[in-house]
This record gives structure tokens, sequence and C-alpha cells, in this order.
């Protein structure tokens, strides 16, 4: 997937968040978009993605050499982020044929193989409001991670994991990032120091629009 912003800016009623982003986003690549709270990264995240129109500038997306329009990004993108939400009323068993029948997973990869790469075997039966919140942000990041899609955005990616959480997200996202097209928003360096490169928000931020 490759996406090209040209002079891309976001304003919320009379606020910019964003402004004069110009940037080629090749596939194959990795690129942390860092800033402080509240500067606005996911906003720029969803942005790009085309899940947030832009108040200003252009987006172009294309994937195996072919133009793609933004109502056709979705199918192509896989999204973890702390606003997302799970089905709590299903099963981990239930949820992963509900959710994978939209998302496909990786060829060759089952629901049962996925469940075992968590580590929640013991917890295939259990209902996922009763999970608690490292396995709820395990799974979230499982399902991104081994989506089929060449786009994969990571928004904190490890909020509410320890360190065993942190150690399971490195290894899984090492092992599924190459290929694809990954944009990492985050404050945190291990998080996203596997992205060569890096893009602040600040640098086109509220204070670069006034
Ligand atoms: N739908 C919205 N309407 C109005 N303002 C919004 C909306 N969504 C976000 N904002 C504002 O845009 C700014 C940037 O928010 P955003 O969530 O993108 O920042 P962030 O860098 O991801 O923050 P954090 O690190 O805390 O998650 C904030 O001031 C926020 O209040």
């Amino acid at each position: 997937m490759r996406i090209e912003a040209n002079g891309l800016g976001k304003r919320f009623q009379r606020d910019w968040i964003f402004r004069g982003l110009t940037h080629v986003f090749e596939p194959g690549t990795a690129t942390a978009i860092l800033g402080p709270n509240g500067s606005g990264k996911s906003t720029l995240l969803n942005t790009i993605s085309g899940q947030l129109l832009s108040s200003e500038g252009t987006l172009a997306y294309s994937h195996a050499g072919r133009a793609v329009a933004v109502e056709d990004v979705p199918p192509l993108l896989a999204y973890c982020a702390p606003y997302l939400e799970l089905i709590e009323e299903l099963t981990l068993t239930e949820l992963l044929h509900f959710h994978t029948r939209f998302k496909p997973l990786r060829p060759s990869l089952s629901p049962q193989a996925l469940i075992g790469l968590m580590y929640l075997e013991k917890s295939r039966h259990k209902l996922i409001r009763d999970f608690s919140s490292g396995m709820k942000q395990r799974l979230k990041l499982a399902l991104a991670l081994y989506a089929d899609t060449p786009l994969l955005l990571l928004d904190e990616p490890t909020t509410n994991l320890d360190r065993t959480g942190m150690d399971w997200y490195r290894e899984h996202v090492h092992a599924t990032a190459p290929g694809r097209l990954v944009l990492v928003s985050s404050n945190v360096p291990e998080e996203y120091d596997f992205c060569p490169q890096q893009l602040s928000v600040t640098d086109f931020g509220a204070q670069a629009a006034r």
C-alpha cells in the first residue's frame, strides 16, 4: 500500500490540528507518528487512512500498482487503537470467527492457531467482557497484526500491556510488519523503535498551522 499526502490539513471547528503535511508513505515501510498527548497523532493517523475527512490537501492511495479509491481503503487496513471496542458479549472463539469473516487472517493461520499465538488457550470459551484489559489489548493487537492487509495502523499499541505483553508485542510486530505499510502513533520508544522513519506531528501541528 502506498499513500501520498499533499498539503494535508485537518481542523476541528476553528482549530487546526495539523497543516501542510506533504509526505509519501511507501509500501513496505514503517513510520512512527510522534508527539505529546493531544498533539494530534490519532487525528493524523485517522486522516491519512481516510477514516476522517481532511480539511484541505489531497490523499492518493495505491496498492500493487493500482490506484485505490478512499472508500475502498477499509478492507485493506487493519487497525488497533485504545478507542476501538471489542464485542464484549461474545466468547473469544465466537469473536474470532465473527471478526475474521470481515477481516480475514493471513493465509494458513486459523483462529485456533491465533489463540495459541496469543497464549489464550485457557480462555477460548471465556466472554470478552471477562477478559483483563491486558488480555483485550493482546487480542486487539493480534487481530490487527495477523490480518491479511497491506496497511497496518497501530495507535498506542502497548496500552494496558505489562512487561511480558510488551515483549509479546515486539516479537509479533517484527514478525508481521515486513512487506506492509505500517504507521505507529506513539510516545513510547519501545513501541516504535522498529520504525526506520519518524514524523513528528508538532512539525505540522497547531503551532505550524497558526
Ligand atoms: N472529533 C473531534 N472534535 C473536536 N476536537 C477533536 C476531535 N477529535 C480530536 N479532537 C482534538 O484534537 C486534538 C488532537 O487529538 P488527538 O487525539 O489526535 O491527539 P493525540 O496526539 O492522539 O493524543 P493522545 O496522545 O493523548 O492520544 C485534541 O485537542 C482533541 O481534543
